[in-house]
């Protein structure tokens, strides 16, 4: 493996080639090619047991590849991991100055509260970290990390164990470091990975199965979808829109409400009248689905099999 400071584009921050662990029996990650540009937010996504937590570690030197290379372009790199550990006797404000030292830079009091503040931790500066809560835990590591200024901060699974007040604040701060540092987090919280990332890497079985923006992943595997209201007619009419080469898949929900999905917007929303005017039967609402990340996400892991 190497890790050098040069990357093959200035304007990345990481580069992995064919990055490869294989644990045997088919788990592990894959020959995963990642880019990660400087300044971004990237979002590492897939279902449990994917290998983000394996890719995770490859990326930032803590597991050695079986092959492929790994290049950072970072002068300080920050590892949250998704549980962190810390003497139980310790306050906060000691885990934040002891954690700088052992890396071996001295940190003011200042800069140790400026760390603490950012992560709403202010009030337990004091406290033994022994009463904290999975949450606060979590903030905990974030500020031991920002405390040293990373121009690359990893977070694994960063909003797991937060309240939904805790999650905003969080991702708000993950989003604030953008242009300033590059953040690369893992999550299977795809509703934060879409408010936050500029880019995300899709995981499936260990093998990157997408990496790009979450709009052109939402545009190019969300097929638009509808859903039909029509009395007692959604049995009946599913077979007759499945004849059509536009619609992609045509079934009833119940027997007053057809699930409709089609090759375009545009497509459906011409060739919907027409069928319902050739069979005869009203309509008495319909509603189109919102393209989002999680549609998009059942969409690829579905095709990816
Ligand atoms: N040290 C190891 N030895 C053998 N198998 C491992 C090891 N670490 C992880 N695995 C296996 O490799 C696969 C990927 O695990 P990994 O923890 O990287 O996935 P993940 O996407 O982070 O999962 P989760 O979302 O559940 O945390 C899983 O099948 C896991 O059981």
């Amino acid at each position: 493996m190497t890790r050098t400071t040069d990357v093959e584009a200035p304007g990345n921050a990481v580069v992995a080639t064919g990055l490869t662990r294989d644990y045997g029996g088919g788990a592990g990650v894959y020959d995963a090619d990642l880019r990660v540009a400087r300044g971004t937010v990237f979002g590492l996504v897939g279902p449990n047991g994917a290998g983000k937590t394996t890719l995770i570690s490859l990326l930032c030197g803590v597991r050695r590849p079986d092959r492929g290379t790994v290049s950072v372009r970072a002068e300080r790199v920050a590892l949250c991991p998704d549980v962190p550990d810390f003497e139980p006797w310790l306050t906060a404000s000691e885990v934040v100055s002891f954690g700088a030292r052992l890396r071996g830079q001295r940190v003011t009091r200042e800069q140790v509260e400026r760390a603490l503040e950012r992560v709403g931790l202010s009030g337990s500066a004091h406290r033994r970290n022994r009463s904290f809560s999975r949450g606060m835990r979590q903030r905990l590591g974030l500020a031991a990390a920002l405390v040293c200024d990373p121009d690359l901060i990893v977070l694994d699974e960063p909003v797991s164990g937060l309240d939904p007040q805790g999650r905003a604040d969080l991702l708000n701060l993950v989003s604030d470091m953008r242009g300033e540092r590059t953040v690369l987090f893992s999550s299977h919280l795809l509703d934060d990975v879409q408010r936050v990332c500029d880019e995300v890497a899709v995981l499936k079985a260990g093998r990157v199965v997408y990496q790009g923006s979450v709009g052109v992943l939402v545009d190019r595997h969300v097929r638009p979808s509808w859903h039909l209201w029509t009395r007692g007619r959604a049995h009946e009419l599913a077979p007759l829109f499945n004849r059509h080469d536009w619609v992609t898949h045509a079934a009833p929900v119940d027997p007053d409400c057809l699930h409709l999905e089609a090759v375009s917007v545009e497509a459906g929303e011409y060739g919907m009248p027409r069928v319902l005017a050739e069979a005869g039967a009203g309509l008495v609402g319909m509603s189109a689905h919102e393209a989002d990340l999680e549609s998009a996400f059942v969409s690829l892991t579905r095709e990816a099999r």
